[in-house]
């Protein structure tokens, strides 16, 4: 079980991960989805620790197909892959909000966003999160307008970034918070040897769960796809 057997038993079997990648993750990953992977590369060497991966754009590109999604928001942009995964899978007048202070990030990825045709669908806004939303809340045209929020950034603020979304997501609509399994490490025992840059944010992401798990406002999923994500619908 848990905690006890190690990481090999917590984290999916790296063979299962490659049998799914390769037969149908890859060969249905948009053109240039994986050359905005390649120019991330080629600039931070870190992607595949930043960058949700491709079977978890899959899942939610067609989650917002399912849900109708038109107006969405991303918390934590980087280089933009799942900001290019929702833009193409809503439709030609759908429109994001991407929230990010880092514009470098996001215009190594802008290239191949605009080579996508998407680029139209995208309001990036470079700042700190909160800020924005504070505002967004405040303006009072925005409240209960989005039919999805992804975010993907500082954990210690994903709190505080729920209680604003929740006001800003339509009843029904649903928001994702990502890296929720904080690399496996939230189901090791605080005994464990977890490596030390992991191990603060992780009590972050743990008290995260915890909230999210027992917030009556949302219906909830906790998947284990990609790092971890969970999915809170509004209820009312
Ligand atoms: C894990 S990366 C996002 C990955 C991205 N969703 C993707 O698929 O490539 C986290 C991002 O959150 C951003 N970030 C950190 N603190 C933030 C804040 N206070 N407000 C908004 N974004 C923040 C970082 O600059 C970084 O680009």
């Amino acid at each position: 079980m848990a905690g006890k057997s190690g990481h090999g038993s917590i984290l999916q079997s790296e063979a299962l991960k490659k049998y799914i990648f390769e037969t149908s993750v890859y060969p249905r990953e948009h053109e240039q989805l994986k050359e905005l992977t390649q120019a991330s590369f080629d600039k931070y060497k870190i992607v595949s620790l930043m960058g949700v991966p491709p079977d978890e754009a899959q899942f939610l590109s067609m989650l917002l197909k399912i849900m109708n999604a038109k107006k969405t928001m991303e918390i934590g942009v980087f280089t933009g892959y799942s900001l290019l995964a929702t833009a193409l899978a809503l439709p030609e007048d759908g429109k994001i909000i991407a929230i990010d202070p880092d514009r470098e990030a996001y215009e190594v990825g802008l290239p191949y966003i605009q080579k996508a045709g998407v680029e139209h669908k995208i309001e990036f806004i470079q700042s700190e999160a909160l800020p924005v939303l504070e505002k967004l809340l405040s303006n009072g045209e925005e409240e209960g307008t989005f039919d999805f929020i992804f975010i993907d950034a500082d954990k210690e603020n994903y709190l505080k970034y729920h209680e604003i979304v929740l006001k800003l997501v339509k009843v029904g609509g649903v928001i994702g918070y990502d890296n929720t399994l904080w690399f496996g490490t939230v189901a090791l025992s605080d005994d464990d040897p977890i490596p030390q840059g992991l191990r603060e944010l992780r009590r972050s992401v743990l008290k995260i769960n915890s909230f999210l798990a027992t917030d009556p406002r949302i219906e909830l999923a906790h998947l284990s796809i990609g790092d971890g994500l969970t999915l809170g619908r509004r209820l009312s």
